[in-house]
């Protein structure tokens, strides 16, 4: 486990709003936030009320419609609650395989994803084709693609969702390193057990906006540092009312043409690799970029740099993994 050296700030949302399409209704608007480092943030709200369009916009994955985020780190990773297994590429080679595009040397890429895996209770099924894995042990890959390069920032949106008894534990652990590393862990899950009284700070959503939640019952740990995030006023405006960085698998050939969907906010170089041009696939729905097969890892690696989260990486001649939501 690594320390996070340095103070970063905190991670910041000034009248932030998302809705989806021009004249949807806006889900969240008016959000004013502070995350601030090695804080770990439960978001709490009703079905439906914007849980997942908050954790997005806060990993980067979705941009806001207003407002700005600032502060958020280079190493950023989300893990949504399904995580599309893909290409006929093993669990991990597409871990070293994303953990080299973050910057790791294949020797460190290797140890820690199948530390990882082993940990996860995976290790069994690093040789195993992506496409091969259940939804549980998908997932498992998925939660270790999240920690292999040791965030800054760890957005979970449900992402112990079908993870074995085991596995869910190993993970509540590795939120605890995180957090004592100095990370922001920011989380929704169904179950008001998952971490319970261990969050320093509840959120509620509700009515567009995000304000303070319920205070947790029982015992928490002590840890060094103040506690409190502070959320901003409650500021509900005019309203009426979407794997890790996921390479969503492996680049078919050297030279194929090559679609890589992707979402992120952070500006991206004028000049991407391969003269790729990204198309906006609609409201919620990426990025897409067509690169010849040479430059799909030098794009990808861009993409990742900039904490672009990738949804899927597919033969241009037809589509060879399945999507996440927006
Ligand atoms: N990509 C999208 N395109 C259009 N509408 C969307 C999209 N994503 C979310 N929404 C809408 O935004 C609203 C908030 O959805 P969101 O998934 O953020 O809520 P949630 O609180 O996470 O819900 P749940 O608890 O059911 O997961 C809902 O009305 C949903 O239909």
């Amino acid at each position: 486990m690594s320390t996070i050296v340095g103070a970063r700030g905190p991670v910041r949302l000034a009248g932030v709003g998302r809705r989806y399409g021009a004249r949807g209704p806006w889900v969240l608007r008016g959000v004013d936030l502070e995350l601030p480092e090695g804080r770990l943030v439960r978001v709490t709200g009703a079905n439906g009320t914007g849980k997942s369009t908050l954790l997005r916009l806060v990993a980067g994955v979705d941009a806001p419609a207003e407002g700005r985020i600032t502060g958020r780190p280079r190493g950023t990773a989300y893990v949504p609650e399904r995580f599309p297994p893909a290409l006929p590429f093993t669990a991990l080679g597409h871990l070293v395989h994303l953990g080299r595009l973050q910057g790791l040397t294949t020797a460190v890429a290797r140890t820690r994803a199948t530390r990882w895996l082993e940990r996860l209770g995976a290790g069994g099924y690093a040789g195993t084709a992506l496409s091969e894995l259940s939804k549980g042990s998908a997932q498992k890959v998925a939660v270790a693609q999240a920690l292999l390069a040791e965030p800054g920032l760890l957005v979970l949106d449900e992402a112990w969702t079908g993870l074995d008894e085991a596995a869910r534990a190993e993970l509540d652990r590795a939120v605890r390193e995180r957090v004592a590393a100095g990370a922001t862990v920011l989380f929704v899950d169904h179950d008001p057990r998952r971490l319970a009284g261990e969050a320093d700070t509840v959120l509620r959503v509700a009515d567009g906006g995000v304000g303070p939640g319920p205070r947790e019952q029982g015992t928490v740990p002590a840890r060094v540092g103040a506690k409190a995030v502070e959320p901003g006023p409650v500021r509900v405006g005019t309203k009426t009312p979407d794997p890790d960085p996921a390479r969503g698998g492996a680049k078919p050939s050297a030279s194929a043409p090559v679609r890589i969907v992707a979402s992120g906010t952070r500006p991206l170089p004028g000049v991407l690799p391969g003269g790729a041009a990204g198309e906006a696939l609609g409201d919620g729905g990426g990025t897409l970029f067509r690169v010849g097969g040479a430059d799909s890892d030098a794009l990808l690696r861009v993409l990742l740099d900039a904490s672009w989260h990738v949804h899927r990486v597919e033969a241009e001649t037809g589509p060879a993994t399945g999507g996440g939501r927006g």
